[in-house]
């Protein structure tokens, strides 16, 4: 197989800097036994939800771990990843600080086994002074974009694991948007939740997309439809398609694509 075409990419890959906030060129990733990126070329529009998917095992993980280093240790990359004229896969990036700007979410909620409130002071105190008055402003800006503020009253010194599921993967999320990234990697934050803390995420990222890039690896392929601007299709390593949500499944160009929607394989 081959990766997608450059012609076929071609009106992606030209879009202008100031439009794009990560754009991956030549990336290919190397485990120890195996390679699990072959040759991507792909742009994440600024501003936009884009989603990545595929088959178990395409790759869409690794390459979302590329996007703020988390694959170090674990996995060769080469390539560039730029992120505002910096290659974030050069060795010489701090990573500390990468991260605040590109954050992520995981599959299980994963808060700290403490209080609310430190859940989501943590982070910016390592990071930042920030007075209490402030901190304590942002927390409330936070909870309340992930409407989280009503449902625990203000109690921000209610116990984390006192929440349910789906309101743990909520202060994960504000615990991430603390740090005020520009970047959103979410690695299938829904498939733990049901459909109705699902729902509650998915209503948070469309309404975060317009001050965040979002980026999210998913399995469910009427979430990408509902959520995303832009999707990916990865099959083996290889990027196979690109394109506008909304042409990618409406109007595939490659069968690959177009046997996957149809649930052909999986
Ligand atoms: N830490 C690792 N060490 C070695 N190989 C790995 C590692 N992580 C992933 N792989 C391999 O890399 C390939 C891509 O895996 P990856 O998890 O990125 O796929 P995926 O599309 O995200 O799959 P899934 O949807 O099941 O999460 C697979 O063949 C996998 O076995």
């Amino acid at each position: 197989m081959a990766a997608m075409k450059q012609a076929d990419l071609a009106g992606y890959l030209n879009f202008p800097n100031q439009d794009i906030a990560l754009r991956c060129t030549d990336v290919n990733v190397d485990y120890a036994t195996e390679r699990a990126i072959f040759d991507c070329n792909c742009v994440f529009p600024k501003n936009k939800i884009t989603a990545l998917i595929g088959p178990s095992g395409s790759g869409k993980s690794t390459l979302l771990r590329c996007l703020n280093r988390m694959n170090d240790g674990r996995a060769q990359v080469s390539g560039t990843i730029d992120y505002e004229g910096t290659n974030l896969n050069d060795q010489q990036i701090n990573v500390y600080q990468l991260r605040q700007k590109i954050g992520m979410l995981f599959q299980q909620p994963n808060p700290f086994a403490r209080s609310i409130y430190f859940n989501l002071a943590f982070g910016i105190r390592e990071h930042q002074a920030i007075s209490k008055s402030e901190l304590e402003q942002r927390m409330r800006e936070v909870l309340e974009m992930v409407d989280l503020w009503s449902e625990i009253s203000g109690d921000l010194q209610r116990h984390a694991n006192h929440l349910s599921g789906g309101q743990q993967q909520r202060l994960c999320l504000a615990r991430t948007l603390m740090l005020q990234p520009d970047i959103l990697l979410l690695d299938e934050p829904a498939s733990a939740l049901d459909p109705i803390a699902t729902a509650k995420i998915e209503a948070n990222l469309l309404a975060l997309k317009k001050d965040i890039t979002i980026i999210i690896v998913t399995h469910n392929l009427e979430q990408a439809a509902r959520i995303s601007d832009y999707t990916a299709f990865f099959y083996q390593g290889y990027l196979v398609e690109y394109d506008r949500t909304k042409h990618l499944f409406l109007k595939p160009h490659q069968k690959l694509t177009a046997d996957y929607l149809a649930g052909n394989f999986g």
